[in-house]
């Protein structure tokens, strides 16, 4: 895939509060990106990772606290320029309907396309790589929304990965996607990072695979970060329990030495009201 051709970004945000109406969800957040990294945010539900996702992104803006890009205020910069940057594929997007394949891929292009300034070949190119990289080119004549959850997942990657930004921010990329299929996009989003010099950051609920496949983990719970840092440091049995509430054995892979977390079997005699549950649920 084409080389970005800027410097890595620097994205960091210092001091973030930030919810929605009168509810505050981020609770002063303080994080720096890695450049040339794949960070990981992992969390229990609601705790806030895409809330932080959306206010590192620019389409929510904090109640306090910045967000620097390369130095510079990203709510104060312009939605062009950013999007040259930085390319986000939020949770659960929505295409228009009767848009082709190919239709919503080439929207990854619109940064790069002025009003008076097109690059024919060059957007061709990007759309042509990214469809390649993500097993889409066999649909792309077909409607996004006759396709299935995972073809559709893989369709909205191929357009983030269209606008060659050089930072990608990713909310649960891998949901709808089997086991194989996930792998295979880790290992691309990997390949991005290490081979050429992007920056990801990707909100995943796989903790496993979050823990073999990211460079740094950061941890979130009730607005907060946690803990952060390499899976081998913060991946251990006292912060799951901390962070998820989970009971769990840490072991390491064999081959890779990535941590890997096994929940432990409660074995607790059922209660009364267990019983209860299962036979209302075989009524
Ligand atoms: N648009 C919204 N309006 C009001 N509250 C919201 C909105 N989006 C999220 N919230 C609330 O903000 C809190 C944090 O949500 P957020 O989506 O950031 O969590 P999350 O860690 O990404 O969760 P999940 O793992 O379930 O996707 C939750 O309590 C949620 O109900």
């Amino acid at each position: 895939m084409t080389q970005p051709s800027h410097q890595p970004p620097r994205l960091t945000g210092e001091a973030l509060q930030a919810g929605y109406d009168t509810r505050r969800v981020l609770d002063g957040v303080d994080i720096a990106i890695e450049e040339g990294k794949l960070t990981v945010l992992l969390g229990p539900n609601g705790s806030g990772k895409s809330t932080l996702l959306k206010t590192l992104a620019r389409t929510l803006t904090p109640s306090d606290g910045h967000v620097y890009l390369d130095g510079k205020d990203i709510h104060r910069s312009k939605t062009r320029e950013v999007a040259k940057r930085l390319g986000i594929l939020p949770q659960g997007p929505v295409a228009p309907e009767g848009l082709s394949v190919k239709q919503l891929v080439a929207m990854g292009r619109f940064p790069h396309q002025g009003l008076w300034q097109k690059n024919a070949q060059q957007d061709a190119e990007a759309i042509r790589e990214a469809m390649t990289y993500t097993h889409v080119t066999e649909f792309a004549e077909r409607n996004v929304d006759a396709l299935s959850g995972g073809q559709r997942q893989r369709c909205w990657i191929a357009m983030v990965l269209a606008q060659q930004t050089d930072l990608i921010l990713l909310d649960e990329p891998t949901t709808f996607l089997d086991l194989k299929v996930q792998v295979d996009l880790l290992e691309l989003l990997s390949r991005l990072a290490h081979e050429k010099g992007r920056t990801l950051l990707l909100v995943l609920h796989d903790l496993n695979l979050a823990a073999a496949y990211a460079d740094q983990l950061v941890m979130m719970c009730d607005g907060r970060i946690v803990t952060s840092g390499a899976p081998s440091e913060v991946f251990t049995a006292p912060n799951l329990k901390r962070v998820f509430d989970l009971d769990a054995h840490v072991i390491h892979d064999p081959e890779s030495g990535s941590p890997i977390c096994v929940p432990r079997k409660r074995n607790q005699p059922a209660t009364e009201s267990d019983v209860l549950a299962l036979q209302r649920c075989a009524m």
